[in-house]
């Protein structure tokens, strides 16, 4: 991949000189157009993307996609799917793809094809979630496993976790699903209290095999198991390990059958896709699962198939550039009018801000333009009763996304309508908004008096002209979740390539690990401690006279 500097494109000269000149632009007057829907929206199998009520007109749409072809985004999808080492700071291919891969033809990695060993661990997961799912699998006393604990964390937690969320409809109702993450011991302490040691499957997931938090957890419910099992043998019938790091595994006395592996080519935040997601597939029964992977796959066919103004990951992409570098946003919400998918906003976090949550470009120099947003987000309605306040009249831009099913897992009276048109009105609302003269005349119709209106006016007054998309699906099935997690993956690749950053490494979250890791000798005594800066020195100080004196219990 070329290294462009993307503010130095006449592109980008262009779009900066657009922003000045359509700073006046309206939504209500861009939504007044009758074909701007039609033009403004694509439909791909079930998913309908309606990008019209963005700041965006023709102008800029093709200043933007100009910028895509002068970073050469040819060239950077061209480069992710064919396995060039496109992860260049850790001299490793992003392969996610692959392992999603339905076309039958082979992936290249070095000269070697991948595909043989993506299908042999599908084929081991397959034939261990089919006994999990159908309670063949049985434990030490011969009960069938109930419940499958995840351990793991990052990327080896935030997908199962909203996946298996997501997909709960699915579910083997027989079977409950647990995910452990957190180190702090209430995390597996209140998990454990809810599991039978006969009938649970525990999944340790780690692509290093080397976390802390997950390592702790895993050897905590490895003492609590073996306490109750009184029986080392019992242990392969209930622990397993999903994991790149073979010796650690085996080390961590899990054997090479119980393992199921992945490779350094599949970034933690891309994994689910990988034997990372067995919880999902032992929960949701493996066909559902395969489902997901030929969902992700369609969406990676549209993505490097369509051209850049049909394409949606890319259209989302260039929106997104347009509001963070040209129109000042910070942020992006996204808000799935989906119960079931309450951890999206969470998933996604890590999937966006880890990956573009860089301010060094791929020459190793500071950047001078914004790069990725923070990502946020909680299901539609509970936002509304929450941060919509902020969202609506507050002083910052926040683009939103708004996702929902037309038909619900759940249609119970006339539950589903009164959420849809939550949904159709929020994104109305942010668009146009309410005037003076709309708020004068509905207050004077209720009888306030003219000085109370008057006074009031002010704060119920909407700008609007705040930008959404809003995504509809048909369902929220495997599949339809399978292309909307791989719409953003794409979405947030294009963003790095255009960004001119390194989208797949995380050096960011070293330090703290590496400072942790010095710390933790010191809290093991009551010594006073004189090693850090003043505020490190005060803290550990008085944590340590805290834990230790006999006030307040
Ligand atoms: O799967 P592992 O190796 O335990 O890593 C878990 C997480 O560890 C974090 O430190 C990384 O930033 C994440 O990207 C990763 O997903």
């Amino acid at each position: 991949m070329k290294t462009i500097n993307p503010s130095q494109t006449d592109a980008w000269k262009r779009l900066t000189a657009l922003s000045k000149k359509y700073e006046d632009l309206k939504l209500s007057d861009l939504l007044a157009e009758h074909e701007r829907f039609e033009r403004y929206s694509i439909h791909f199998e079930d998913l309908l993307l309606d990008y019209s009520k963005n700041l965006i007109n023709d102008e800029i749409f093709n200043a933007l996609r100009d910028l895509a072809e002068e970073t050469e985004l040819h060239d950077a999808i061209q480069s992710m799917f064919s396995g060039d080492h496109i992860n260049q700071t850790e001299d490793r291919a992003v392969l996610h793809t692959a392992l999603r891969n339905q076309s039958g033809h082979a992936v290249y990695l070095d000269g070697k094809d991948v595909m043989p060993e993506v299908q042999a661990v599908l084929d081991q997961m397959k034939s261990f979630s089919n006994k999990i799912y159908n309670q063949e699998w049985l434990g030490y006393t011969g009960k069938p496993i109930k419940s499958l604990v995840n351990i793991g964390i990052g990327g080896s937690d935030l997908g199962p976790v909203m996946v298996t969320e997501a997909l709960k409809s699915y579910q083997n109702p027989k079977l409950e699903v647990f995910f452990v993450s957190n180190v702090d011991g209430t995390h597996i302490a209140e998990t454990l209290k809810k599991v039978d040691p006969e009938t649970t499957m525990f999944f340790i997931a780690s692509k290093t095999f080397t976390t802390q938090e997950t390592m702790t957890n895993a050897h905590t419910a490895r003492a609590w198991f073996m306490e109750k099992s009184k029986d080392e043998q019992a242990v392969a019938k209930h622990f397993i390990a999903l994991s790149t790091n073979e010796s650690a595994v085996s080390k961590f006395g899990i054997a090479p059958e119980n393992m199921f592996t992945f490779w350094d080519w599949v970034g933690g935040r891309y994994s689910l896709w990988s034997a990372i997601g067995l919880s999902i597939a032992c929960a949701i029964g493996f066909e559902n699962f395969h489902d997901l992977l030929k969902g992700g796959h369609a969406m990676d066919e549209h993505f490097k198939h369509s051209m850049f103004n049909r394409n949606i990951p890319v259209i989302l992409a260039l929106i997104g550039i347009w509001n963070t570098n040209f129109l000042g946003a910070s942020t992006e919400a996204i808000l799935p009018y989906n119960q079931y998918m309450h951890r999206f906003a969470a998933y996604f976090q890590q999937g966006n801000m880890e990956s573009n949550g860089k301010y060094v470009d791929r020459n190793g120099e500071k950047v001078d333009y914004k790069t990725g947003p923070i990502i946020w987000g909680e299901p539609g309605t509970n936002g509304q009763h929450a941060f919509y306040q902020l969202i609506h009249q507050g002083t910052h831009l926040i683009p939103c996304d708004f996702i929902a099913p037309a038909i619900s897992h759940n249609p119970i009276g006339d539950h589903h309508l009164k959420l849809m048109s939550n949904f159709f009105a929020q994104t109305e609302a942010l668009a146009f908004g309410k005037s003076e003269k709309e708020v004068k005349e509905e207050m004077i119709s209720a009888g306030a008096s003219e000085e109370e209106t008057q006074r009031v006016l002010p704060h119920r007054v909407f700008e609007g002209n705040r930008p959404t998309n809003s995504i509809l699906v048909k369902k929220i099935t495997p599949y339809t979740l399978g292309m909307l997690i791989a719409m953003y993956e794409h979405k947030i690749f294009v963003q790095g390539a255009i960004w001119n950053i390194f989208s797949f490494d995380q050096w960011g979250v070293e330090l703290g690990k590496v400072l942790a890791k010095k710390i933790l000798p010191e809290l093991e005594n009551d010594e006073e401690i004189q090693s850090h800066d003043a505020s490190t020195n005060g803290l550990i100080n008085a944590f340590k006279k805290l834990r230790n004196s006999k006030e307040n219990g």
